[in-house]
């Protein structure tokens, strides 16, 4: 009998069982010689929790409420395109999975399911939307159009990616998606090759006027990812944005970037409150969506883990991982006497040399 995968550890393994080496790369794989890739879990083990003794914290409370809605934990899933690459039922198992826990996905603009079906499943649990903007701004805009129509409620612009990444293992593998595997919510073709496409579609000169354009086409709040200094962070509360989310593409974009939980502090220091600070990249365990807590994120967006869940059993297996990250939360915040996320202070941690 196989034994029960425990951590989202166990479950990368099962999904690398079953995947063709291409596809794995192409989801494990970062840009460049991959340091920034590793940075990002690595930071995590330098983090040293300074518990609160005999202050009883049982039955943690973990909801929070980020942009007027409340999620059962500070926990949602990070935009990843082609989910339908993992697993057929893709993005509608991933939805259906968040949704039945109370918690948000933010659907790619890749995604391999249509908005509608996802916004159906997502039955009432926050939907969000990431965007590229394209070459073509009409695609951009037909494609909020049809989000905005389905129910989506926020929009998250991705700012780090004038251009895709020198990802070398797909370079090397010539990655191309098989011909079933396209995006469900953007016409056209010659979606094959992901670098090739986004360097002929998607726009390079994109600018904070970015901000406004948007505004000018939806009244749904706009969020940007990718940001990785205080400066760019007051940029973005100065260009109006209603959240932040610290994010290095999860090590894909610019190898030689830092760590996300090493950008986050400054970040949050400068933003002070004016907006939602969120953040992604190598959150593997509950312990670590604390860790960002007390460093000054509202809430943490997990990537790979859920392609891991979907490969290794589809909707169970994506419940499975979010189950995990909940149980170890709970779990993290019981043993530090932390009652409710208002426990979570930056003196909650302090850094150490890695595990
Ligand atoms: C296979 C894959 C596809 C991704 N596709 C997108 C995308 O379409 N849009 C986007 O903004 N970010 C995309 N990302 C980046 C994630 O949103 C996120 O920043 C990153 O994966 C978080 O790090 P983690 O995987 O270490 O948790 C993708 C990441 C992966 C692994
Ligand atoms: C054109 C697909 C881009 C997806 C993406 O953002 C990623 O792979 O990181």
């Amino acid at each position: 009998m196989q034994m029960p995968a425990l951590t989202l550890q166990d479950y990368r393994r099962l999904a690398q069982e079953r995947m063709e080496r291409p596809v794995w790369d192409f989801f494990e794989g970062g840009a460049g010689e991959e340091h920034t890739l590793a940075a990002n879990e690595r930071a995590f083990d330098r983090v040293r929790l300074r518990p609160t003794v005999l202050r009883p914290a049982a039955g943690p409370d973990t909801t929070c409420k980020i942009l007027g809605r409340t999620w059962a934990a500070p926990i949602g899933v990070a935009p990843m395109a082609f989910h339908t690459l993992a697993h057929p039922d893709g993005e509608l198992a991933t939805v259906r999975a968040a949704a039945a826990r109370g918690l948000p996905v933010t659907v790619s603009t890749f995604a391999g399911r249509a908005c509608e079906e996802l916004a159906a499943a997502a039955a009432g649990a926050p939907l969000w939307l990431q965007l590229y903007c394209f070459r073509d701004r009409s695609v951009t805009r037909r494609l909020i159009e049809r989000a905005e129509r389905a129910g989506a409620e926020a929009l998250v612009l991705t700012v780090d990616a004038p251009r895709l990444g020198r990802r070398l293992r797909d370079v090397r593998n010539d990655f191309r998606l098989p011909p079933h595997i396209v995006p469900a919510n953007l016409d056209g073709g010659g979606f094959s090759s992901p670098a090739a496409h986004a360097r002929a579609e998607l726009d390079p000169s994109l600018d904070w006027s970015a901000v406004p354009w948007l505004r000018s086409v939806t009244s749904l709040p706009v969020l940007v990812k990718g940001v990785l200094t205080a400066p760019d962070a007051l940029r973005a509360v100065e260009a109006g944005v209603d959240g932040i989310i610290v994010s290095n593409h999860g090590g894909r974009q610019l190898d030689g970037v830092p760590a996300t939980l090493e950008a986050l502090p400054e970040i949050a220091a400068a933003v002070r409150g004016a907006c939602p600070v969120l953040i992604d990249g190598g959150i593997r365990r509950g312990r670590d969506v604390l860790a960002c807590l007390a460093l000054g994120a509202d809430a943490a967006l997990v990537g790979r883990p859920v392609l891991h869940g979907l490969a290794a059993g589809g909707e169970d297996g994506v419940g499975g991982v979010l189950d995990i990250l909940l149980e170890e939360l709970q779990d993290a915040m019981t043993l530090t006497g932390t009652r409710s996320l208002a426990d979570i202070l930056p003196d909650l941690v302090r850094t150490g040399e890695p595990w």
